[in-house]
């Protein structure tokens, strides 16, 4: 991380799964602690986040607590759900500089809707990010508003770049995104999920069933990690012809594995448009 970066102030507001994540791979990536300031609406997780050396806010003790983390910051993220985002967006409007870049990361709502409920002219990214940020694994898609300068979103990207890719995308391509890397680190956990419990339904104790689903798939995705990996090849070395894999595989084909994949993505990006639309 370059020096320049490191000394942004940094405002997590909302500081749940995603935005704890974000905020776990950043000081990974070496962000100085201090530079960084968290809301929580109740004091539940404040002792957690304040032994990472952070500085936290609490909504609940102090109504100002994201405006004032808002205007000490750079950059703002915004980490509520969905429906919470043009609500925070109207509350931090007057602390905001005219320069301090918003970075929403929740689903569905779109760089207009985030404009429309803040100051004309002020920066705004929509972000989809995914919760292996927080081991450095993670996968994030950046999208630009009209007032966001190339240096703006180059220290956006700089910032995730330290703990996962970044890709920078046209905002049309943020449903399918995220219905692929935001809710992917689902489907791979509920594969898991799934190959523990088949292991149970051939007899083995729960634990070692699940031992031995949890070890496998992270140990495939540290596989997958390299840049240069390809997925179908890396299966085709470990299916013998005629052999034992071979003979499950054949039997998710015929099941029509791949086509509900498809469709299950299909039906989060689907989602995402309906919420962009009741949210907007
Ligand atoms: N969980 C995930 O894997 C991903 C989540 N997202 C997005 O991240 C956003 C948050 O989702 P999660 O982190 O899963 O939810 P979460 O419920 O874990 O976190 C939200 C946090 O915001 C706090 N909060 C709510 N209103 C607040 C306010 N006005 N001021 C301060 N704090 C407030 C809540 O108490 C909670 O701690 C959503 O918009 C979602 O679309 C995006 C990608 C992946
Ligand atoms: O399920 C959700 O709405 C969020 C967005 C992508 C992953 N989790």
């Amino acid at each position: 991380m370059s020096e320049a970066t490191n000394h942004l102030k940094l405002a997590f507001l909302g500081t749940g799964s995603m935005n704890g994540a974000i905020l776990r791979g950043i000081l990974g990536a070496g962000h100085d602690p201090k530079n960084i300031t968290a809301t929580l609406r109740s004091d539940n997780r404040a002792a957690q986040l304040r032994e990472l050396g952070i500085n936290v806010l609490i909504g609940n003790e102090d109504p100002e607590a994201n405006k004032k983390a808002t205007a000490a910051a750079d950059i703002v993220f915004l980490g509520v759900k969905p429906v919470g985002i043009t609500a925070l967006c109207d509350e931090i409007s007057s602390a905001l500089n005219e320069s301090t870049v918003v970075v929403s990361v929740a689903a569905a709502i779109t760089l207009r809707t985030m404009q429309e409920h803040l100051p004309a002219g002020q920066p705004v990214v929509r972000s989809m990010p995914n919760t292996p940020l927080m081991v450095g694994a993670g996968v994030v898609g950046l999208s630009a508003g009209e007032a966001v300068s190339d240096q703006q979103i180059e220290r956006v990207a700089e910032l995730f770049s330290g703990s996962g890719d970044v890709h920078v995308i046209d905002e049309s391509q943020q449903n399918a995104l995220s219905a692929i890397s935001g809710s992917g680190p689902a489907y791979g956990f509920y594969l898991a999920e799934a190959m523990a419990n088949a292991g149970i339904a051939m007899g083995l104790d729960e634990k070692l069933a699940t031992d031995l689903a949890r070890a496998t798939v992270a140990g495939a995705g540290k596989m997958l990690a390299d840049p240069e990996a390809k997925p179908a090849q890396m299966r085709r070395a470990v299916t013998s012809p005629k052999g034992t894999t071979e003979q499950a595989i054949l039997t998710f084909d015929e099941q029509g594995i791949p086509a509900i994949i498809e469709a299950g993505a299909k039906a989060a990006a689907a989602r995402a448009a309906a919420l962009s639309d009741e949210l907007s």
